[in-house]
């Protein structure tokens, strides 16, 4: 058994790998300032410590009391449209938190670092699908500030010895196949809870951005991967940098799904019709994205279990439809900043 720190562990991916860690014997902390995750996320008997991780002190007082074994970091601020309006915020307080959380966790003899990075550095990507030597050019001050935050966490290694690996997810989706954990976002801007809200009748019709790219059907193309896979992940890679093995890997399903068939999708599964229309396409927004998992499948034997558009839609349907108010009607309650 190890003990694991996870910034941000009650918000959605953080909180599916708590859970997955947790099932498989792990001790964990979670560090959540609460501003977007959810108490309720948490699951009883892992410790919550409500605070900021820009608080350089008290995370060193945090690395200090627990001895970790390693630290999953995903706390960050992660909304690409907010960081084109607020580019000095985004990298100033991605970056630092990161080599905040990294300095301590150095600092205490915790060698093993996990960052949730993103397929946002590859910005208009030179080929499909993306690799991890794609050209990296990210379009966003949300993606720059993964791309710095990696490059710090390389020096890190370099001349502290830490252990790291980056994850760079596609577009994280689903929830967990049980039922108990779902994506539950203030605001939401994601595609699959945006079209099953508008399907339900508790949101706006849904915005379909653009359909006249070169793609199958006009609609931007994404890598949707599922959130329990993405777990999966973390926990391969907690095991590699153990055997001090660092590393960088794009972790998505290798297919890729037009925005009008997350759609029919949401339409197949609910049997509901989902209202929208067509709008402009969004700024920044690249055509395309899809992942070559070749490096993670080959260094850890990760492979999907949830690689089928339905079974993850099905996932995030059936949780949101559970949990109409989402955390909220688990008694969890959001601390917005
Ligand atoms: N969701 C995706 O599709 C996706 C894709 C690529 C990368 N990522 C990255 O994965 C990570 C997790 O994404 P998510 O979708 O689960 O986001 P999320 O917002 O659901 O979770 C982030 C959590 O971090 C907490 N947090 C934010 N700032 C904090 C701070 N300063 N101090 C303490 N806690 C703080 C929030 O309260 C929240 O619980 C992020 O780093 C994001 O950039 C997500
Ligand atoms: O109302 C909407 C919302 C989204 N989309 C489209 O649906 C697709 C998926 O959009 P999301 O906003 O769900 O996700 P993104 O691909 O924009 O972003 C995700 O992947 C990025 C990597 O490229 C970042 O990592 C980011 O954090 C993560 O949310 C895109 O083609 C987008 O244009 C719509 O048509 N209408």
């Amino acid at each position: 058994m190890a003990r694991f720190l996870v910034t941000g562990g009650a918000g959605y991916v953080g909180s599916h790998t708590v859970l997955a860690l947790v099932e498989r014997g792990d001790e964990v902390v979670v560090l959540d300032d609460l501003s977007q995750g959810h108490r309720a996320a948490v699951p009883p008997g892992v410790e919550l410590i409500v605070e900021d991780i820009a608080n350089r002190e008290r995370l060193h007082e945090v690395f200090a009391a627990w001895r970790f074994d390693g630290v999953l970091h995903f706390a960050a601020r992660s909304l690409v449209g907010e960081s084109m309006r607020e580019p000095l915020l985004y990298i100033a307080e991605n970056v630092s938190n990161t080599l905040r959380v990294a300095e301590a966790a150095i600092k205490s003899g915790c060698n093993r670092f996990v960052l949730s990075s993103t397929a946002a550095l590859f910005g208009t990507p030179d080929r499909i699908p993306i690799d991890e030597d794609s050209k990296l050019a990210p379009l966003s001050p949300y993606g720059e500030s993964k791309l710095m935050a990696e490059r710090g966490l390389e020096w890190a290694q370099q001349i502290h010895g830490l252990n790291w690996a980056a994850l760079r997810y596609f577009n994280a989706a689903g929830a967990d196949p049980q039922g108990r954990l779902g994506e539950d976002h203030d605001p939401e801007t994601h595609l699959i809870p945006l079209t099953i809200n508008a399907a339900l009748g508790r949101g706006p019709e849904l915005t379909v951005f653009g359909d006249t790219y070169d793609t199958i059907d006009g609609t931007a193309v994404r890598d949707y991967v599922h959130v329990t896979d993405l777990a999966d992940a973390h926990l391969r890679i907690l095991d590699r940098l153990a055997a001090g093995l660092s590393g960088r890997y794009n972790v998505g399903n290798g297919t890729g799904y037009s925005v009008l068939q997350v759609i029919q999708a949401v339409e197949r599964i609910s049997g509901r019709k989902v209202p929208y229309r067509i709008g402009p396409p969004r700024a920044g927004d690249p055509p395309v994205l899809v992942a070559s998992h070749a490096r993670l499948r080959h260094d850890t034997g990760w492979t999907p279990k949830y690689p089928m558009l339905d079974d993850i839609v099905r996932t995030a349907w059936n949780w949101r439809s559970a949990n109409l108010a989402g955390f909220a009607e688990s008694g969890g309650t959001s601390e917005k900043r």
